[in-house]
C-alpha cells in the first residue's frame, strides 16, 4: 500500500501536464514506476485508503485468461469494467471491425490465447507457459505478450498491461509483468491485484512456490478530473493493514479457470478500508 500511496504523491510533486488528444483531457504525468508483491509471503497488495472491488479485478484477469472479446462476458463473470471502451467509445463504435454490441474486438485475451500466425491458424501463449512451467521448464522465453501493433486496428483499445514474462529460480516462480500507460487512480488499484494473483494462480495450477511479482510501468498519469479527488482525500488518509488472497485450493488446472472457477472462489481476508471513493473515468 505504502509504494502505491509514495507513487501517488511523486506524480503529484514531479509529475507534468500532458494533453491526451484520445480522452482529450489532461494528465499529470510521470515516466517510470517500479512495483513490486511478495506473493509468498502473500501481502496482498489491495487498496486500504478507499473500498476497492477486488472481485472485479479479478474477474477481468480471469476474462483475460478465458480468451474473452466481449464485455457481455465480462459482465457475467463479475465485473462492468469494458461497457464504455466496448460501447461507449465514438473511434469504436465507428470502427467496421466492430461486430456489434459489447464486442471489444481483438484485444488482451485474444492475443493471448489465440494471436494469429501470418501462415493461418493460431498460438495458444498461456497454454504453452503453463505446460512448460507444469514441467518445471523456464526457457527463458516463458512470455505472453498482448501487444500486437497489426491488430490494434482491430481492437477497441491497445493494452496497457502489455506483457507478463514468468521465470523458475531455484524452485520459485517469479512474474515480470509490464505496462504501458496507467490510470493510477482507477486502473492501477485494479492493475496491482491482477499482477499478484496472475502469479499467485500460476504458481497453484503449475505446481510451483511463488515468489515475488515485480510490476514496471512506464506512462503513470493521473487524469485532470480526479487530481483534488486523489490530492485531497485518499492522500489524507491513512492505509489500514494489508489482508491476505484465499484462493480456492481446489483450482488445479488451466481447464478449470477456463471452466467452473466464479469469483467464489477468491476471497481477501481481513479487508478493512475507507469509505468508496468514485473516480472519474475516461473513455
Ligand atoms: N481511463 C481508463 N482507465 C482504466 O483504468 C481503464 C480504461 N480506461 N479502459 C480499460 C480498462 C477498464 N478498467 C477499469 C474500468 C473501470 C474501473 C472502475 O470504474 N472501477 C471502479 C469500480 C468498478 C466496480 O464497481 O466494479 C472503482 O472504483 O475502482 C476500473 C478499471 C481499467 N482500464
Ligand atoms: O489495465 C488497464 C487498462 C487501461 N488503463 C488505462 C490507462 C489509460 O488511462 C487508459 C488507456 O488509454 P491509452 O490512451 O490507450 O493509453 O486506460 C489502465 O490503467 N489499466
Amino acid at each position: 500500500m505504502k509504494q502505491y500511496l509514495d507513487l501517488c504523491q511523486r506524480i503529484i510533486d514531479e509529475g507534468s501536464w500532458v494533453s491526451n488528444d484520445r480522452t482529450g483531457k489532461r494528465c499529470l504525468t510521470l515516466i517510470n514506476a517500479d512495483l513490486e508483491y511478495q506473493v509468498g509471503k502473500n501481502e496482498f497488495p489491495i487498496i486500504t485508503t478507499r473500498k476497492s472491488f477486488y472481485k472485479a479485478a479479478i474477474a477481468e484477469l480471469l476474462g483475460y485468461i478465458r480468451g474473452f472479446d466481449n464485455a457481455a462476458d465480462f459482465r457475467a463473470l463479475g465485473t462492468p469494467t469494458w461497457n464504455a471502451n466496448a460501447n461507449e467509445n465514438q473511434a469504436w463504435l465507428n470502427n467496421p471491425h466492430r461486430k456489434g454490441e459489447d464486442d471489444m474486438g481483438r484485444v488482451y485475451g485474444v492475443q493471448g490465447r489465440a494471436w494469429a500466425k501470418p501462415d493461418g491458424g493460431s498460438i495458444d501463449q498461456l497454454k504453452k507457459v503453463v505446460d512448460n512451467l507444469s514441467k518445471g521448464i523456464d526457457d527463458r522465453g516463458e512470455i505472453i505478450s498482448f501487444y500486437n501493433p497489426g491488430e490494434f486496428h482491430m481492437g477497441c483499445l491497445r493494452p496497457c498491461m502489455f506483457q507478463h514474462q514468468f521465470s523458475l529460480l531455484d524452485g520459485t516462480l517469479y512474474l515480470n509483468s509490464y505496462q504501458r500507460s496507467c490510470d493510477v487512480p482507477l486502473g492501477l488499484n485494479f492493475n496491482q491485484i491482477q499482477v499478484f494473483a496472475f502469479l499467485a494462480i500460476m504458481a497453484q495450477i503449475t505446481g510451483q512456490k511463488a515468489g515475488v511479482a515485480y510490476h514496471k510501468i512506464v506512462n503513470a498519469h493521473i487524469y485532470e478530473d480526479q487530481l483534488d479527488l486523489m490530492e485531497n482525500v485518499q492522500l489524507k488518509r491513512e492505509p489500514l493493514a494489508s489482508p491476505q488472497l484465499k484462493i480456492n485450493p481446489k483450482i488445479k488446472s488451466l481447464e478449470d479457470l477456463e471452466t467452473w472457477v466464479t469469483m467464489d472462489d477468491f476471497e481477501v481476508i481481513g479487508y478493512e478500508h475507507h469509505d468508496p471513493i468514485q473516480y472519474p473515468f475516461s473513455v
